[in-house]
């Protein structure tokens, strides 16, 4: 049996009339780093902070290393590291001070770690917060996160302030978290940030889960595009996406159409073919966007 380091369930928030989390549920295994996906506005944040006791849910339970988490909101936190979207810091303390003092208020101790991720991330722990870019907080919050020996860590939007070679830098963090059997959390809107740390996703739209898994099989379970050159298109015009330029045509067909599809593009003369699975992106995009019309009403 696999540990359960989390587990969300049924999880609803509603702020006035405003519905922001329906029938949230999902659950991290022990030393997964698990990918919590969506758009700006999705209900992420709202969720983190239900998970993390800052926010009381409307129903639904939450459950860290087999505790009632909105409960025992002190013994949980003792287990858990959290680095917010948007990182506030006292402004007159210098971020190495803030650092000793996030580490101090979890009662976890100042390892030399802090000095490897301080030269890591390129901070200059002697400035003054207020003087601190958005980059540079979240730097400050990251390195006394990922310094804490914890069972988990959730990181909300992490990298969004980070350059190319810091957000590098994080990533490398995380896998190594994950080596030493840590449970990560990571919410993003961006799945290419998350797409090389991740083992299994949930999509969130619009307060809903939309699809949980991992990503390979996501990517198994979809739509193939179809580029053909053929002398009548006529009957591919039934598949979806179909588009046309020329005697090029383009769709898409689920693996099992595939078959039935290749016959019908050699009897239509098919002289140039090319299947091709979609990137993870598309699939991603899939969930954001060609759902949209669907609940609209
Ligand atoms: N305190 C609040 N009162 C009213 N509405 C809120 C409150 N907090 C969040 N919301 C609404 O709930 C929805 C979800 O917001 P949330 O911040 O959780 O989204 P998110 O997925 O984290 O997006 P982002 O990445 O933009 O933060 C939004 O429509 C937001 O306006």
């Amino acid at each position: 049996m696999m540990t359960k380091i989390l587990e969300v369930n049924d999880l609803n928030k509603k702020f006035g009339r405003f519905q922001a989390l329906t029938n949230v549920s999902f659950s991290l295994n022990e030393g997964e780093v698990f990918g919590f996906l969506g758009p700006n506005g999705a209900g992420k944040s709202t969720a983190i902070r239900i998970i993390l006791g800052l926010l009381r849910p409307s129903s639904g339970e939450i459950t860290i290393l087999g505790k009632d988490a909105t409960k025992k909101i002190v013994k949980t936190h003792q287990n858990l590291a959290y680095v917010p979207g948007d990182v506030y810091l006292w402004p007159n303390l210098t971020g190495g001070e803030i650092i000793e003092l996030l580490l101090k208020m979890g009662g976890h101790p100042r390892t030399k770690r802090v000095d490897e991720l301080i030269q890591l991330f390129e901070l200059d722990p002697r400035k003054k917060a207020r003087t601190y870019s958005k980059g540079n907080r979240q730097k400050v919050a990251l390195i006394a996160a990922l310094s804490m020996d914890v069972a988990l860590y959730i990181f909300d939007e992490p990298t969004s302030g980070l350059d190319p070679l810091q957000e590098r830098h994080f990533q490398n963090e995380v896998l190594k978290l994950k080596a030493a059997g840590k449970t990560v959390l990571l919410s993003s809107h961006i799945l290419s940030e998350v797409e090389k740390m991740v083992d299994r996703v949930a999509i969130i739209r619009k307060g809903q889960i939309v699809e949980t898994g991992s990503l390979a099989d996501m990517r198994k379970h979809a739509a193939l595009y179809v580029h053909a050159k053929v002398q009548d298109s006529t009957v591919f015009e039934k598949f979806d996406q179909f588009k046309q330029d020329g005697d090029e045509i383009s769709f898409t067909v689920t693996r099992e159409q595939l078959p039935v599809v290749t016959g019908q593009l050699t009897l239509q003369g098919v002289s140039d073919l090319m299947v091709t699975p979609p990137t993870l992106e598309d699939l991603f995009m899939q969930y954001y966007d060609a759902k949209e019309g669907a609940d609209e009403e």
